[in-house]
């Protein structure tokens, strides 16, 4: 069973303009749209719907809290949220012709004393793994992911930005960096999928039994003990990325959970995140037809 423990949630804001951004005028949108979002709330969303035993925990306040608290009620999520005082975050994405914007908020100031509230939320539900994903709110530093690494008997999966990556001190099963946060927590040349892969491969040292780097429209490599798969992105028609590393670690997570191997894996990751880029903002896609799906997936190794 996984828990997954989101310190920074965010209502995810999607709006759509037919036009480039441009200064000092109005910009108005065609479309707009609200999703329950924030790294660890997007993958309990996913495991969720593709029927993994999941409970999403993480820090919630004010009315963009109650809205992620009645959207994954609505999805039939189970939750063990902690209350704080703030206002959840609002985090805008804008597609304006072809271009992707994002806008993120820094989130609500929070005491340190929510790491104990969270992990004792954590312990009440005996998971074997535990997904703490995304920023961390002001008031916390990388110690309140170690703690949960180092709080209880579960494997912990880490997906942070490159600066808190490289500050972690906790042993753990999987980090998930995107090129540019391998970049940024490695200092290595990532220009290349090689050079990725190999970025992934030694950061393993730092603490990571394995390393999933997710490379955008160029796919995603998994470092572990077996050696570096690499996995092709599918060619797909994209509306935005927003929730896109999210996808590729629910999937991986959710054929672990079904016991599957890192190929297998690796190709459920990149079949998920496919239909989760094909649809606007972080809504859930349909995702009943994942397992034929990813035999599309082309993996080989480095
Ligand atoms: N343009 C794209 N075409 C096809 N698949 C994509 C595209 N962008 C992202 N993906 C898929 O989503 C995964 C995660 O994307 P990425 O942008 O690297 O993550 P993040 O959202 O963490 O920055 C990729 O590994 C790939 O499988
Ligand atoms: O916590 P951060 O790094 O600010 O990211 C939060 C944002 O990332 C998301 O979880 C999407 O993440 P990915 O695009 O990396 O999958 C959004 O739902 C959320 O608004």
């Amino acid at each position: 069973m996984i828990v997954t423990v989101t310190y920074n949630p965010a209502v995810d804001q999607t709006i759509q303009f037919d036009e480039q951004m441009a200064p000092d005028r109005v910009m108005r949108a065609d479309e707009a749209q609200f999703d329950a979002g924030g790294k660890g709330i997007n993958a309990a969303q996913l495991l969720t719907a593709m029927d993994r035993p999941c409970v999403a925990t993480g820090l919630l306040g004010g009315f963009t809290g109650s809205f992620i608290r009645e959207t994954l009620q609505d999805d039939g999520v189970e939750t063990a949220f902690v209350d704080v005082d703030g206002t959840t975050r609002l985090n805008t994405t804008a597609i304006a012709a072809a271009e992707e914007y994002k806008l993120n908020q820094a989130g609500p100031a929070v005491g340190e004393s929510v790491v104990d509230s969270l992990l004792e939320q954590v312990r009440a539900q005996s998971p074997d793994r535990v997904l703490v994903g995304g920023s961390l709110p002001p008031g916390l530093t990388p110690d309140a992911i170690d703690r949960i690494a180092t709080g209880g008997d579960w494997e912990t999966i880490v997906d942070t930005g490159g600066d808190v990556l490289r500050e972690l001190d906790a042993q753990y099963g999987l980090c998930k960096p995107n090129r540019a946060e391998l970049g940024d927590a490695t200092g290595a040349d990532v220009s290349t999928v090689e050079g990725c892969a190999d970025a992934a491969d030694a950061f393993r040292d730092r603490g990571f039994d394995r390393v999933l780097a997710s490379l955008g429209a160029d796919g995603a490599v998994l470092a572990g003990d077996a050696g570096q798969l690499y996995a092709e992105a599918l060619d797909i028609d994209v509306v935005d990325t927003v929730g896109a590393g999210d996808a590729l670690l629910s999937g991986v997570l959710s054929a672990w959970e079904a016991g599957a191997d890192d190929e297998t894996a690796l190709r459920t990751g990149v079949t998920v995140s496919a239909q989760v880029v094909q649809r606007a903002g972080t809504a859930v896609p349909d995702l009943d037809d994942i397992d034929s799906l990813r035999d599309g997936v082309t993996v080989r190794r480095l």
